[in-house]
Formats: structure tokens, sequence, C-alpha cells
């Protein structure tokens, strides 16, 4: 049994959370809002009784085996308190979140040479008050094979989450934001469910940003095969009509989207490699121009 500390009791926080009480954990959510219950389930099942353990205050906290980084890209910085009373010199740090920037954003605030454990997480879900969550479907998360990414994913031993190490995480990174950054985008720019890719150009800018996301991926590393980009389309055209994300979740809430982690980057690790992403450039400043606090 390891002692976890979730800091980030969201979508995905709740949801591996629940796991890691299945798998037998000591889990504490650290949390800006208590709650006294869990209630996680798959889409259409009912959610068994778990107790929830909360703490409002980093005061209340001390270092633990484990700390799951599952807030919002740009919500890290905000989450320095919780890491500073939870990380110790024994403390590993799984970073649950989506972009490729893991270790840039998390590296500043811990302690120099904290284990970090970055994390791509594939378990669409959604929070819909404090303490309730449900997922859609599949719950997979993938590290890289290493001896701590081998510990993270055994932590799932005997729960609803497949956790598994990669040896090609870079891949792996890249090709999860090959499906964020198109999709997150687009949704958060129109306001639109996933019926919006069978708009008239809606999929040649999508596929535009793909071919971005492809290239600046493959300069930094990632095997990306030349059929990824039809693949994925074809999922976008596939998929339910009133499917969403987490980018138009948060829009449609009002909340500040990760677009710096999903779109930005793009722009940002092109210029590095000189490769030019016009329609990244395009789209970047209208995601970052949203009005946060205008539910969209
Ligand atoms: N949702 C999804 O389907 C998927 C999401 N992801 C990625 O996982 C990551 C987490 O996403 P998701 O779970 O959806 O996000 P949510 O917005 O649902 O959850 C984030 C949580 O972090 C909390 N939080 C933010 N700042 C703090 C703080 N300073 N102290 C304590 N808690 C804080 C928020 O609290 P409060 O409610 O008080 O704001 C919220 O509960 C993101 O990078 C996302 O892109 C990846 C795959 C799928
Ligand atoms: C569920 C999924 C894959 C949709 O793009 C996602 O990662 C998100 O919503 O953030």
């Amino acid at each position: 049994m390891a002692n976890i500390v979730i800091i980030g009791p969201g979508a995905v926080g709740l949801s591996v959370g629940a796991a890691l009480i299945d798998a037998g954990h000591q889990v504490v959510f650290a949390a800006r809002q208590a709650f006294a219950q869990l209630k996680v389930a798959n889409a259409g099942e009912m959610a068994p009784r778990r107790r929830a353990t909360v703490v409002t205050t980093p005061h209340a906290l001390a270092p633990v085996d484990w700390v799951l980084l599952c807030v919002k890209a740009h919500q890290v910085e905000g989450a320095t308190a919780w890491l500073n009373a939870t990380v110790g010199p024994q403390t590993r740090v799984a970073i649950l979140q989506n972009g490729v920037e893991h270790r840039e954003r998390v590296t500043p605030v811990v302690p120099v040479g904290t284990v970090l454990v970055p994390v791509v997480v594939d378990v669409p879900a959604a929070r819909s008050e404090p303490g309730v969550a449900e997922w859609r479907g599949r719950a997979g998360l993938l590290t890289a094979d290493t001896p701590e990414g081998q510990a993270f994913c055994a932590l799932f031993a005997g729960s609803f989450v497949t956790a598994r190490p990669t040896p090609d995480y870079v891949s792996e990174n890249w090709k999860k934001l090959c499906v964020n950054a198109p999709g997150g985008a687009i949704l958060a720019l129109t306001g639109q469910t996933m019926q919006v890719f069978h708009q008239p150009g809606i999929a040649e800018i999508a596929r535009a940003i793909l071919s971005e996301c492809v290239a600046v991926g493959r300069a930094e590393g990632a095997e990306l095969p030349d059929d990824l980009i039809e693949a994925q389309m074809a999922r976008f055209m596939a998929a339910a009509p009133d499917d969403t994300n987490s980018m138009y979740d948060d829009r449609a809430a009002g909340r500040e989207t990760e677009w710096d982690a999903r779109n930005a980057v793009i722009v940002r690790k092109g210029r590095l490699h000189g490769l030019p992403t016009p329609v990244s450039d395009l789209i970047v400043p209208l995601l970052a121009a949203q009005k946060v606090g205008v539910p969209g």
C-alpha cells in the first residue's frame, strides 16, 4: 500500500483516485473545496460507494510516497504550496496532464532532484460537482519504461485503470498531442461539439493543425507514421456528434483553457526547429483572447 496525494480532484484526478482506492492505497485528495464522498463511474454505470479523504489546506499534509499532479497545465504554479507540503526526498511526482512539456512545467516548482513521472492520460472524463466524475469507456495511462514509470503503473494493479510503460514515450506523447491540438482548439473556438468537424472547411483546418503537430513532433524525435494524419482525421469524423473534450468543457464553463500547452507549444517548438506553423500562428492568439469568466 502506498500513501498518495492527488493534487487537483477534477475529472482525471477523481477518476484515477477512485482506481487507486480500489487498488488498496491510502489516497488523500488535495482540494480547494471539500467533499465527503467519491462518486466515480464509467458512463452509464452505478458509482460504487467510496469514502474520500480530502484536505483543503496544505498545512494538513506531510511528504508521501507518491504525488499525482492532476491540475490543468496552466494551474501548476498555483499548486506550489501543495507540492511544498507533500514532496520530500523519497516522494515521486507523477504528472497527469496533456501537452508534451510535463517536465519543463513542473521542474521549477519541486525541489531539485525530485523524481518526475510524466504520464500520457487516455481517460476521457468530466467532473460535474466536487467529488463526482464520470469517465467514458476507457481509462488508460502511459509512462516511459523506466523503473519509476513501472512503479507508477504497478500502483493501478487490480483497478479499472490500465497503466503501462511504453518503450517510446516521446512518440506516444506526441500522438496524444495530435488528438488534443486540433480537437481542443476547434471545439473551444467554435463552442460546438464534435459535429462541427462536418461543417464546411473545419476538417481542413483540423488537418492543417495536425500536419503542423506531426512535423514539429518529428523534429522533436517522435516517430509519427505517415498515415497518422488521415487515421486521426477519420477518428474525428467518426466521433459521436455530441462528443466533447476538456477544452470544450473549460470554454463552456468560462474557464481558462489549455491553449498554451496544447497549441502554443506547436508554435514554440516549431520556431526552435525553423518549421513554419501558419495555422497554429493564427489560432493561438484567438484562443488566448477568449474571455475567462464568460462562458462560450
Ligand atoms: N478531462 C479529460 O477528459 C482529460 C483530461 N486530460 C488532461 O488531464 C489534466 C487534468 O484535466 P481535468 O481533470 O480534465 O481538469 P479539471 O479542470 O477537471 O481538474 C483540475 C482540478 O484541479 C483543481 N485545482 C486547480 N488548481 C488547484 C490548486 N491550486 N489547488 C488545488 N486544486 C486545484 C481544480 O479545482 P477547482 O475545481 O477548484 O477549480 C480541479 O478540481 C489536464 O492537463 C487535461 O488536459 C487528459 C485526458 C483526458
Ligand atoms: C478526452 C480527450 C482525448 C479528448 O481530446 C482529451 O484528452 C481531453 O478532453 O482533454
